[in-house]
């Protein structure tokens, strides 16, 4: 039997309905991507779950789009997302692949035992503002960390106004932590390494609740057990959440304002600096230098700053490279066809 939703409890916010023409809203099935699959994506109406075979009509879609179908269900346009979340695909290829959409709130998982690293969460952090997303740091595995508090201080020095809770997921009562955020109406979605206890997290806020897709967790030699695929819950107390597989590797793909927003205090002193052009090396008057010979800003923090635009700026140009040379190929291609087109014309 098919579960009846309201849109609402789907995750529909105003933001959507305002995108919809009168016709539209009177004639449209609203549906949310809630699967991905290699030929076909699934996606969930109020009312039941509907495949739409992948063709080259279709735009490319990610977990967590919404888009109209209509009476005969077939695809009749996506919505315009509110967040993305995209990386560059792990390997060697380049290729830009979206993570989720349309979420309110990143849970920034990392445990306060091996996993703890603050070069990894910069990153992290980054992915979220270049979302336009909300991030909010868990800090899990309180229970196996003796110093909570100094770690808790040393992520707040990262930005004074960043939400962070420090949780135990093996405790019953962890979940009420994450209420501020996980509401009916709202989307969240779950990131990190793999193993620092996203699951376990999920789990406490689905309970009972069964997933709208599977996710599969697979073992390996080691009877350990991870998420390979992406899952969507829908809780009527906590809203919709997105598990996302865990992380090997993330390398950013956004805009330099992203970073800008992880690394504001830098930028800020930055604007300091005598040139406008300043390398933050050895020029003079150089405020970011100043700062760091004065203790006021980690070697560390700079460095990843430093690292993460450099790696950023090359992405971004082997992305463009890529899409150009695609384009070029399309364009050779459309060359040829017309070509063979005219000499059937003419024989
Ligand atoms: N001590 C302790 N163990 C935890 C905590 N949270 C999770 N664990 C354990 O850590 C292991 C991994 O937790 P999962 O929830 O599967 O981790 P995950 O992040 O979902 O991992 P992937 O599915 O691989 O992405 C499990 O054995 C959990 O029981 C915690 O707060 N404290
Ligand atoms: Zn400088």
């Amino acid at each position: 039997m098919n579960t009846i939703y309201s849109l609402s409890q789907l995750g529909w916010q105003p933001f959507y309905q305002q995108q919809l023409t009168l016709e539209e809203y009177e004639h449209s099935i609203c549906a949310r991507v809630i699967n991905h699959h290699r030929s076909e994506y699934i996606v969930q109406t109020n009312s039941e779950q509907v495949r739409l075979p992948i063709h080259a009509n279709l735009p490319m879609m990610t977990v967590g789009d919404w888009l109209l179908l209509d009476q005969n269900q077939q695809f009749k346009r996506l919505l315009e997302r509110k967040t993305l979340l995209s990386r560059k695909g792990a390997g060697a290829e380049m290729k830009l692949q979206h993570i989720t959409s349309n979420i309110d709130t990143l849970f920034v998982v990392m445990s306060l035992n091996q996993d703890f690293n603050l070069n990894r969460l910069e990153r992290y952090l980054t992915l979220a503002h270049d979302a336009q997303v909300e991030p909010v740091v868990i800090l899990s595995k309180s229970d196996l960390c003796q110093d909570v508090a100094e770690k808790v201080i040393q992520v707040q020095a990262l930005d004074p106004l960043l939400e962070i809770v420090a949780i135990n997921g093996l405790e019953s009562c962890a979940i009420e932590q994450l209420q501020p955020w996980c509401k009916s109406g709202k989307t969240v979605s779950f990131v990190g390494s793999s193993g620092v206890g996203k699951s376990t997290l999920i789990n406490q806020l689905v309970q009972d609740e069964v997933a709208l897709t599977n996710d599969i967790r697979q073992g390996d030699d080691k009877g350990k057990h991870t998420t390979t695929s992406r899952s969507v819950y829908i809780s009527a107390e906590h809203g919709v959440i997105i598990d996302t597989p865990g992380m090997r590797e993330l390398q950013l793909v956004g805009s330099e304002e992203s970073l800008h927003t992880t690394f504001a205090d830098i930028e800020q002193l930055a604007s300091h600096c005598r040139f406008s052009d300043c390398q933050h090396q050895d020029e003079p008057n150089c405020a970011v230098q100043r700062a760091i010979d004065g203790g006021e800003l980690d070697t560390r923090r700079f460095k990843n700053y430093q690292k993460l635009l450099r790696e950023q700026a090359f992405n971004h140009a082997s992305l463009r490279e890529k899409r150009e040379k695609e384009r070029q190929f399309g364009k050779l291609i459309r060359q040829v066809t017309r070509g063979k087109k005219q000499l059937k014309k003419m024989s």
